[in-house]
C-alpha cells in the first residue's frame, strides 16, 4: 500500500471506532433516508440525456492541498445534475479531502441522480452509514481491502441495495473483483507519486470482466480523452479536480458537459 492510502487507512479506522461508539448501527438503520429507494448507477451512465460523467465534489486532496473551498455542494452539484451528470462523487473523508458526511446529505436533499459515497471504507459500519445518508453507490480500493473484504463489503452493500465501484490501480488487482461489484474503476493517479496517467485505463480495459461496466477515474481534463475512452469500453468517468478548480466549478461543468455532447452529436 502506498504511503498515503496507509496512513488515510490507519486515521480512517481509529475515526470509525469513535463514530460507531456516538451513534449505534441501529439509530443509523432509523434514519429516514436509511429506506429511501437508491438509484442505479450502472443505468445512469448509460442514459441517453446524461454524459456518463461521475462529477466530484472535492475541497481538497493530499497530492493538491487546497482545490476549492469556497464554494457551496448544493450550487455546485445542482448545477453538475442540471447539466447532464450520470451521478455524483461526494467525498465524505474530512482529514485528507475537507469532505464531511453532511455534504452527501445535502447533496442529496437537492438530486435525484445517483451519489457515490466517495470514502476510504475499511469497516461494514460504513456501508450501512452510507445508506442512512442518502448514497447510492459506495466506493471499494482493492490497494486497501484484502479479497474476502472486496467480496464481504460488496454482499453487504447489494444487501442494503446500494451499487459497488471497486478502485483499481494495477492488472493484478483485478483477482479482487467479485461478483458482487457492479462496476470497476480504474484510478490513473498513481498513489506514490501522485502523477496522473489516463494511459493506465487504456492499459487495463481489455482486462476487465465484461460483465462489470468500467469507470474511468483522475486525471480526466478533456471531452477528446472521454470520446477516446468511450471507444475503449469505458462507460463512466469520474472527474474532480477539473472542475472544482476553477472559481465556479458549476460554470466549468456546463461549459464541459456542452463540448462533449457537442463533440458526441458530431460522430
Ligand atoms: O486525489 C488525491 O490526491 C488522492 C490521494 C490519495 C487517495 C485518493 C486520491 N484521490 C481520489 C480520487 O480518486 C479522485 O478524487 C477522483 O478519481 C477524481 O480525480 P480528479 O479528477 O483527478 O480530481
Amino acid at each position: 500500500m502506498s504511503n498515503i492510502l496507509a496512513e488515510i487507512v490507519a486515521q480512517k479506522h481509529k475515526e470509525v471506532a469513535e463514530r460507531q461508539t456516538n451513534r449505534l448501527v441501529q439509530d443509523l438503520e432509523r434514519a429516514t433516508l436509511f429506506n429511501r429507494k437508491t438509484l442505479s448507477l450502472k443505468s445512469f451512465l448509460v442514459a441517453p440525456t446524461r454524459t456518463g460523467i461521475i462529477a466530484e465534489f472535492k475541497r481538497k486532496s493530499p497530492s493538491k492541498g487546497i482545490i476549492n473551498d469556497m464554494v457551496k455542494v448544493q450550487t455546485v452539484t445542482g448545477a453538475y445534475n442540471r447539466f447532464g451528470a450520470s451521478g455524483l462523487s461526494v467525498l465524505t473523508d474530512g482529514p485528507y479531502f475537507g469532505g464531511s458526511i453532511d455534504d452527501l446529505i445535502q447533496a442529496r436533499e437537492i438530486n435525484n441522480i445517483p451519489i457515490l459515497r466517495k470514502d476510504f471504507i475499511v469497516d461494514e459500519y460504513q456501508i450501512i452509514e452510507a445508506k442512512a445518508i442518502g448514497a447510492d453507490v459506495i466506493l471499494l480500493i482493492a490497494e486497501c481491502l484484502t479479497k474476502e473484504q472486496v467480496a464481504q463489503f460488496a454482499k453487504t452493500a447489494h444487501d442494503l441495495d446500494l451499487e459497488v465501484l471497486l478502485e483499481i490501480h494495477s492488472a493484478e488487482q483485478l483477482d479482487k473483483v467479485a461478483k458482487d461489484v457492479d462496476l470497476v474503476g480504474v484510478n490513473n493517479r498513481d498513489l506514490t507519486t501522485f502523477t496522473v496517467d489516463v494511459n493506465r485505463s487504456f492499459e487495463l480495459a481489455p482486462l476487465i470482466p465484461a460483465d462489470k461496466v468500467k469507470v474511468a477515474e483522475s486525471g480526466i481534463t478533456d471531452v477528446n480523452v472521454i470520446i477516446s475512452l468511450k471507444k475503449a469500453g469505458f462507460d463512466g468517468f469520474l472527474i474532480g479536480e477539473h472542475f472544482m478548480k476553477q472559481s465556479s466549478p458549476d460554470k466549468a461543468f456546463e461549459r464541459f458537459a456542452g463540448d462533449l455532447q457537442h463533440q458526441l452529436a458530431s460522430l
